[in-house]
């Protein structure tokens, strides 16, 4: 059962109007890009937007939001434009739907049931099924009293009008049962999964997860990975331009530079102001990302307000508790933005550019992938001979040198190298190799896109 509040039982294209209230703590750059979001937001969730009324004020009006003025204009729109649909631009406060129902002729959404509505469109497997509707519940419950319409569209057998106290309290009831129920069904499709993971972590393959903004380009990304260095299932849905496409999490086996299997997931994208409810409920599937070994940060290089979105992702991902990974930054869509200043990314190890859908740079990045999804690094000692040098060399390349002293033997080296390097030297250890244990250190969410530098131009 979802919410498909944005069609009418006709199926209808249905007409809306998009209130904005800009308030004076505001920044116009991000308000302005939010708005405009949200424009984005109904139109992919199926309606027209016919109009626009925005209100600058210091607070929101504490009864309806927006000012009784605004609201009178609102009301005469309306009746002009034949509109079906109000939407809020951010999420509305229990009271304020109460009071703008009442006030309104036609039905009121917030910025929040429509990403929900679409999510609710979105979602294919039954863990997604479950967690919008669990998304869709928790931000339900404290709207109950004055939603008797929303009640009977979520739970069909219900009455109809409300609401009257008895009701409200079978409707809580009933809502309460139903998200026990949700929470226990996904448990049983998450304890499947984490036998998965487990297995995963057993056979120590890496795990590199795809984050970023919504239409950012990670699917796109993904696929054009899988067809070039897939080894087993390469079916990838293809990318589409727009919000939200991707909802359920998609893992897929690669080949890494040094011959590893790796995998990579791509999974739901985000949001300024991600819902609450969304997040919580998609916690699990958020999560996925803190088990990554590495996260890879996709944006989208030629959006106009790519910085607002990628300090949008950081939130989230500090959310998550995963700021302690290794973060490789992809600046995506190059092709669009040739020769363009991008900038540097603060909170990341590494950067590399790239274009998805002509190919450019994916080789790069996978070598940076290679290098920073958890590839075990040790601490050898060892004596290279003299005819070996070119081992020598690929320590020096490769490797960090703490001590370097040419023996009659041979090379003396003692050096943290990876893995790979370590087994090649093997045969000339002098002692046992010691695993070196990468220092995890929480990164402090900075940007500076301001001020370009000379090394930072794109060309
Ligand atoms: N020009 C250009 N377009 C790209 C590139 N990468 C992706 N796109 C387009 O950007 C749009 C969004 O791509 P997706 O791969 O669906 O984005 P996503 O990050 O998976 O989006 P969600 O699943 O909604 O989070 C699609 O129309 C892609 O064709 C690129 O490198 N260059
Ligand atoms: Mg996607």
């Amino acid at each position: 059962m979802h919410m498909h509040d944005i069609y009418d039982n006709q199926g209808r294209t249905e007409r809306a109007v998009l209130v904005g209230l800009k308030l004076a703590r505001h920044d116009d750059e991000i308000w302005t890009m939010a708005f405009t979001e949200l424009k984005g937001l109904v139109e992919t969730a199926g309606a027209e937007v016919v109009t626009e009324l925005l209100q600058n004020r210091d607070q929101p009006d504490p009864a309806t939001y927006i000012g009784k003025g605004k609201l009178a204009e609102l009301n005469a729109v309306i009746e002009e434009l034949n509109i079906d649909v109000v939407v809020f631009d951010s999420e509305l406060s229990p009271k304020h739907v109460r009071n703008l129902e009442n006030a309104l002729p036609c039905r009121v959404l917030d910025r929040t049931q429509v990403i929900l509505d679409i999510f609710a469109m979105r979602a294919k497997t039954r863990e997604g099924k479950l967690q919008v509707e669990l998304a869709q519940l928790h931000y339900l419950m404290p709207r109950l009293a004055g939603q008797g319409a929303a009640m009977s569209r979520l739970g069909g057998g219900i009455g109809t009008r409300g609401p009257g106290e008895t009701k409200l309290e079978t409707d809580r009831r009933h809502i309460r049962g139903r998200v026990l129920e949700l929470s226990r069904q996904l448990d049983e499709v998450r304890k499947h999964r984490d036998l998965h993971k487990k297995r995963r972590k057993k056979q120590e393959i890496p795990v590199i997860a795809f984050v970023g903004y919504t239409n950012a380009g990670k699917s796109t990304l993904m696929k054009a990975i899988v067809e070039r260095y897939g080894t087993g299932n390469r079916e990838v849905a293809e990318g589409r331009n727009r919000l939200f496409d991707t909802l359920d999490t998609t893992t897929r086996q690669v080949q890494l530079p040094d011959g590893k299997t790796a995998i990579f997931s791509d999974t739901v994208g985000f949001i300024q102001q991600l819902p609450h409810s969304l997040i919580r409920a998609f916690r699990s599937t958020l999560e996925e990302t803190a088990e990554a070994d590495l996260i890879v940060h996709v944006v989208d290089a030629s959006h106009p307000g790519f910085d607002v979105q990628m300090a949008t992702v950081y939130d989230v991902l500090q959310e998550l508790n995963v700021l302690d990974r290794p973060i490789l930054t992809v600046f995506n869509k190059i092709d669009l933005v040739p020769g363009a200043w991008i900038g540097n990314d603060p909170n990341s190890t590494e950067t590399v550019r790239v274009s998805a859908t002509l190919g450019d740079g994916l080789d790069v990045m996978m070598e940076k992938a290679n290098d920073l999804a958890g590839v075990r690094h040790l601490l050898v000692t060892v004596e290279v001979p003299y005819k070996e040098a070119a081992l020598t060399s690929q320590v020096h390349r490769e490797g960090r040198i703490f001590e370097e002293e040419h023996r009659e033997g041979g090379t003396y080296l003692k050096a943290e190298v990876p893995q790979r390097l370590a087994d090649e030297l093997k045969a000339y250890f002098l002692q046992e190799a010691e695993e070196v244990v990468p220092q995890k250190e929480t990164k402090k969410i900075y940007f500076d896109f301001t001020t370009p530098e000379s090394d930072d131009v794109v060309h």
